[in-house]
């Protein structure tokens, strides 16, 4: 069945996004704030700020009027950096108002909102209420645009209180290269998200110091297990961090050249301070503003997460990495399943 739907960002995973859709046979505007790359996307069907040389579908269309955008869409996918989730969802609000429309809302962000520390579901779910919102689905796992959009193989996870919407969601986007599983687990799926871009900085950090696979896989295991804690203290299930959206994004974006955190963590590494890597990236790098929220939230729930702290020191301290390795290494010995020392 064609759905109409309604893409709000059009970066490098919004617009790859909505080119799936339209692949699918699905009607879908895109929403960007800015004129131009609008002009760019209706004219030259490029964008070649986000992602150059890619050549998109003439049926996609987009546009800078969040009105036009939503007007007749039963879904609309929010796939902006969740620092501005906020202010566009209270845009939305407004708009759906005057429309008295109240369409599934799907979003592809992964992060956590600073000050607040709470997943883009909640903030959705805040802003939009049961009101103007039928329900909410997260999309998630190991997926970088660049590979989506040249049909690479993709798998990964539409989750949702609602089971029915996340499999909606699920025959939305299914097609030959790009694989959909459902989860109910909302808070596993959004924690292991956001986390995986903060552990992938420190991954980046270890190659551009030039340590080697062990040490990789270490912090990748170690990093996991954090998350997973932090996670399931929320409630979320330790199987979902098995999964697509837990160690297989950990996989991905602490190991591919694509993922803007694992360069960020790379540059800083080889010693470029995090402003010039910032102005260089000209892309969200996710992980600097949830390190801040992860710690924070860490710190106000009493959850011992050292990596993640290590990371925060090196990124908002100016903390010398070497010695922040050397803190981690050398913590009380611990099992590894249970923690402290008998
Ligand atoms: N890229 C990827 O492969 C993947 C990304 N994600 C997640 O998707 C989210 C978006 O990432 P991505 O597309 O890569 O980011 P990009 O940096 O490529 O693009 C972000 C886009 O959001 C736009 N934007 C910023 N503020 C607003 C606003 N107030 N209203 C409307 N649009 C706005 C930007 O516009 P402007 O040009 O004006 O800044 C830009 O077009 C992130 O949470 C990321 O973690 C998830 C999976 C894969
Ligand atoms: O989420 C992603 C891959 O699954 C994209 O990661 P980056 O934001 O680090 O590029």
């Amino acid at each position: 069945m064609t759905e109409k739907i309604a893409v709000l960002g059009a970066g490098s995973w919004g617009s790859t996004l909505a080119s799936v859709l339209i692949e699918n046979g699905h009607d879908v505007t895109l929403y960007t704030n800015v004129e131009k790359q609008a002009a760019e996307l209706n004219e030259k069907h490029t964008n070649e700020q986000y992602m150059p040389g890619f050549k998109y579908s003439e049926k996609l269309r987009a546009t800078t009027d969040l009105a036009e955008a939503v007007a007749d869409a039963d879904e609309v996918l929010f796939v902006v950096p969740t620092s501005v989730t906020r202010v566009v969802a209270k845009q939305l609000k407004e708009v759906l108002a005057k429309l008295n429309r109240r369409p599934l809302v799907i979003h592809a962000s992964k992060g956590l909102e600073i000050g607040t520390h709470k997943r883009i579901s909640q903030i959705l779910q805040e802003e939009l209420t049961d009101r103007y919102c039928s329900g909410i689905v997260v999309l998630s796992g190991p997926s970088h645009a660049e590979e989506v959009a040249r049909h690479d193989i993709t798998l990964i996870t539409a989750a949702s209180a609602d089971i029915k919407a996340a499999e909606k969601v699920q025959d939305m986007f299914t097609n030959d290269y790009l694989r959909i599983y459902t989860n109910d687990d909302i808070v596993g799926v959004e924690t292991g998200a956001a986390f995986k871009n903060v552990i992938a900085i420190g991954a980046g950090i270890l190659h551009g110091l030039g340590y080697g696979d062990d040490a990789k896989a270490a912090l990748m295991t170690r990093g996991l297990a954090e998350v997973a804690r932090l996670g399931m203290a929320f409630g979320a299930s330790p199987l979902t961090f098995m999964g697509l959206s837990g160690v297989g994004d950990l996989i991905v974006t602490c190991t591919s050249v694509h993922s803007r955190n694992w360069r960020c963590g790379e540059q800083l590494g080889q010693g470029k301070p995090l402003d010039q890597v910032i102005e260089d990236m000209g892309m969200v790098i996710e992980g600097i503003n949830t390190a801040k929220a992860a710690y924070d939230l860490s710190r106000d729930e009493h959850i011992e997460m050292p990596i993640t702290k290590a990371i925060y020191n090196v990124l908002y301290n100016n903390a010398d990495i070497k010695e922040e390795i050397g803190g981690l290494m050398t913590r009380d010995s611990k099992s590894e399943v249970i923690g402290k020392r008998k």
